[in-house]
């Protein structure tokens, strides 16, 4: 197994005239946090979306476990082990629990497995579905329908549901966006207990959050890599505290 689940190699994006990701050169190692902090407009989300596919870069390059992925569609990048959230919650509303996570890893079905038909076909998304239930703390409320779910609880799903396409690397976009102090302690405990069998990407402006689960935090300022290092590195640089954690906007 590579050392490294995903590697950035002087990743840019530019949007006309504006470098939104600038020169980035990132690794995800197998059950590591790394989270991205920055202010708004810093590119976080940006280059979230150029590691899942969905956007394609303006130059530099994108491995997943060692193969390069840079101008892989988003179908091609998930199939090749990311899964990524939103800042807005996706999931299906009016459907269960469990048919929200039974339809995820139904989409990621590998092509041979779409000619088994019948029981072990359904057996095998069966059990995807409710292991990502189990990983994502869902399973009592499995039979509910997403929609009486509380805002934790539908963050919580939509995990799940990445979790059902069976990655290997995370990528988080602001999973405590919205949460009270409950859920986001419960969303932290998740977090920790999904890297132990995932490399994880996580983009957050909860800087207590940050601070409790990340092993690395990397710093972004205008598209640019300001800072990266351990969280008490962070803590103690004067160019992040000036650029960032010393004013109050970040939260
Ligand atoms: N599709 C786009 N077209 C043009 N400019 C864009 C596009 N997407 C993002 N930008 C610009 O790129 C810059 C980086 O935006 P991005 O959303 O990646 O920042 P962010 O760090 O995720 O911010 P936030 O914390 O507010 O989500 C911003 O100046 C934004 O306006």
């Amino acid at each position: 197994m590579s050392p490294v689940r995903l590697r950035t190699v002087k990743l840019c994006k530019r949007f006309g005239g504006l470098a939104a990701v600038s020169d980035i050169s990132i690794e995800v190692r197998p059950r590591e946090i790394h989270a991205l902090i920055g202010p708004n407009g810093a590119g976080k989300s940006t280059l979230i979306n150029l590691l899942s596919g969905e956007l394609r870069p303006t130059s530099g390059s994108i491995y997943i476990d060692g193969r390069e992925t840079t101008n892989c569609t988003a179908y091609q990048v998930s199939q090749s082990g990311i899964g990524r959230t939103y800042q807005k919650t996706n999931i299906f509303l009016p459907f269960t629990v469990f048919e929200n996570a039974r339809l995820a890893a139904q989409s990621r079905l590998p092509t041979s497995m779409r000619f088994i038909r019948d029981a072990s076909r359904n057996e095998f998304l069966n059990e995807r579905a409710r292991a990502a239930l189990a990983a994502a703390g869902l399973n009592h409320c499995a039979e509910r329908i997403a929609s009486t779910l509380s805002h934790g609880e539908q963050r919580q799903l939509e995990i799940a549901m990445c979790l059902a396409t069976a990655p290997s690397v995370l990528l988080l976009d602001e999973p405590l966006a919205g949460m009270g102090a409950d859920e986001s302690a419960l969303m932290v405990e998740l977090l920790k207990s999904l890297a132990h069998n995932h490399g994880i990407l996580l983009v957050e402006h909860d800087m207590d959050a940050v601070f409790q689960v990340a092993d690395r935090i990397t710093v972004l300022v205008n598209g640019q890599k300001l800072e990266s290092g351990t969280p008490s590195a962070i803590r103690n640089s004067a160019a992040v505290h000036s650029a960032y954690l010393g004013n109050d906007d970040h939260a």
